[in-house]
C-alpha cells in the first residue's frame, strides 16, 4: 500500500482533559495552592495511545462504549482539538457532521443557513450553488427554505444540517452517530444514501453505536476502549468484540440486593444454583453448546431444570428446555449436565437462563445476570470476499431458498 491510498492516518494520538476538582476565587488561594502542588484540577485521560488508518474508500466504523472517546477522536480528526501527543495526517478535503447546531443560525433563513455552513466548511458561493438544490431535496424541506431556523422543529434542523454535510461534495466524511436522525422515512433515506456511498469509493468515516450498521456498511471498523484500540480491522470482528463486552446487561447494585431481600423472606427451598458452560462461549452455528447445573435441594421433593436460550438484541427465546418429564428427587446436591445444537442461525448473541421449579412448577431459584453464560453464534463457516453469502448471514434464519428464473 502507498501513502497515496491512505485518506486518514491517526499515530499514536492521545488526548487528556483537565477537569478542575476545586474552584478558586482568590489569588492568594491559587498561589499558596501552587506553592503547596496542589494543582486544582485533575487530568482525564481519554486517549492514551490510538493508532489506525483509514484507506480512501473505505466506510469505516469506529465504536465504543459511552464516553469512550469516540467524539473526542473524531473531534481531533476535524481538528477542531489538538491531541497532546501523536498526530493524524489527512489526505483529502473533509466534511465533518459531528455536532448538531454548530455553525447554525436560529435567526437566519434555512436557506442562508445552508449557503453559511457551506462556508464554514470551506466551499465557494458557486460551488454552495451547484449543490443547493441537492441538499434541499435530500432534506425535503423545499417550502420552508425562506423560514427561519428558530421555526423549524428539532427533527428538520437534523435533516438539514445531516443533508448539507452529506451533499457537500468532500472527499471524506465524518457522520457522528447519525443513525438516530430524523423519523423512520428518513432514516430509510440516509441507509439508500449509505449504500450507494459505499459503492461510491469515497470515504466515509462513521461512530455508531449500532452494530447492525457496522455489520451492514462498513468494510473496516475499530473499536475504542479505556483509550486504546482494543479490535481493529474486520467489522464483523469488531461488532461482535463490542457486541459481546457489552452483552452482560446492567443491573443496579439496589436491584440486586431487593431481589436478595425478597428470596430471604421466603423459605429456602433450594439454594446455591450455579450454572457453568463446558463449551466454548464463541461458536458456529452447529457446535454443541453443553453446560453444566448444580445446586442443592433443602427438602426431600421433586424440582426440575427450565432454560431458555434467550437473543439479547431482539429480546426474544431462540430455545427452550426444562427436564419436567424426568425430575430430581430427594434432598442434597443435584449435578445436571446438558447438551444441545443451534443449527440454523445466522449471528446471534445469547444469554442462557436457568431456573429451578418445584413439581407445580413454581421457581425456587433463578440464574442471576452475574452467572447467567453468554453464548455467541457467528457464521464462521463464510469467506470474508463471500459477499451474497455474508449479506444473507444478516438475517435470523440460515438461508435455505432456491431461485428460479423464468
Ligand atoms: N471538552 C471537554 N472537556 C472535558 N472533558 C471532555 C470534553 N470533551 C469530552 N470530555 C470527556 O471525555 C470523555 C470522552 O467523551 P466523548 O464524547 O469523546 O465520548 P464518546 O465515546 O463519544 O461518548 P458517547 O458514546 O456517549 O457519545 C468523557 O468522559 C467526556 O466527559
Amino acid at each position: 500500500m502507498t501513502a497515496n491510498d491512505i485518506a486518514v492516518k491517526v499515530e499514536h494520538v492521545s488526548k487528556y482533559f483537565k477537569l478542575p476538582t476545586e474552584a478558586t476565587n482568590s489569588l492568594r488561594t491559587a498561589m499558596v495552592n501552587r506553592f503547596k502542588g496542589i494543582k486544582g484540577y485533575k487530568e482525564q485521560h481519554v486517549l492514551k495511545d490510538i493508532s489506525f488508518e483509514v484507506k480512501k474508500g473505505d466506510f469505516f466504523g469506529i465504536v465504543g462504549r459511552n464516553g469512550s472517546g469516540k467524539s473526542t477522536l473524531l473531534k481531533i480528526i476535524s481538528e477542531i482539538y489538538m491531541p497532546e501527543k501523536g498526530r493524524v495526517t489527512i489526505d483529502g478535503k473533509l466534511v465533518s457532521f459531528i455536532e448538531l447546531g454548530v455553525g447554525f443560525n436560529p435567526e437566519l433563513t434555512g436557506r442562508e443557513n445552508v449557503y453559511m455552513n457551506g462556508a464554514l466548511l470551506g466551499f465557494s458561493r458557486d460551488e454552495i450553488d451547484s449543490m443547493y438544490d441537492d441538499i434541499v431535496d435530500f432534506a425535503e424541506l423545499q417550502e420552508f427554505m425562506n423560514q427561519k431556523l428558530k421555526n423549524y422543529s428539532s427533527g428538520m434542523q437534523v435533516r438539514l444540517a445531516f443533508s448539507v454535510a452529506i451533499k457537500a461534495q468532500g472527499d471524506i466524511l465524518i457522520l457522528d452517530e447519525v443513525l438516530a436522525v430524523g423519523d423512520e422515512a428518513f432514516q430509510r433515506k440516509c441507509n439508500d444514501y449509505f449504500m450507494e456511498r459505499k459503492e461510491s469509493g469515497k470515504t466515509t468515516i462513521l461512530v455508531t453505536h449500532d452494530m447492525n450498521a457496522v455489520k451492514k456498511y462498513c468494510n473496516r471498523a475499530v473499536l475504542v476502549e479505556n483509550g486504546l484500540v482494543k479490535a481493529y480491522g474486520e467489522p464483523e470482528n469488531v461488532a461482535n468484540q463490542y457486541s459481546f463486552d457489552n452483552a452482560v446487561p446492567l443491573v443496579r447494585q439496589e436491584e440486586l440486593e431487593d431481589k436478595k431481600a425478597e428470596e430471604k423472606e421466603e423459605i429456602l427451598l433450594v439454594d446455591n444454583l450455579q450454572i457453568k458452560l463446558n463449551t466454548p462461549n464463541d461458536i458456529t452455528a452447529g457446535d454443541v453448546i453443553e453446560f453444566e447445573i448444580d445446586y442443592d435441594s433443602l427438602e426431600d421433593a421433586e424440582t426440575y431444570i427450565a432454560l431458555s436460550l434467550t437473543d439479547i438484541d431482539r429480546n426474544i427465546w431462540i430455545y427452550n428446555d426444562n427436564s419436567m418429564d424426568e425430575p430430581c428427587r430427594g434432598k442434597g446436591h443435584k449435578k445436571i449436565t446438558y447438551h444441545c445444537t443451534i443449527p440454523s442461525v445466522n449471528n446471534i448473541k445469547m444469554k442462557l437462563e436457568v431456573t429451578v421449579r418445584d413439581k407445580k412448577g413454581k421457581m425456587l431459584a433463578f440464574s442471576n445476570v452475574e452467572q447467567t453464560p453468554i453464548i455467541m453464534v457467528s457464521r464462521k463457516d463464510i469467506k470474508l470476499n463471500d459477499l451474497s453469502a455474508l449479506d444473507s448471514a444478516s438475517g435470523l434464519i440460515q438461508r435455505n431458498g432456491k431461485w428460479n428464473f423464468h
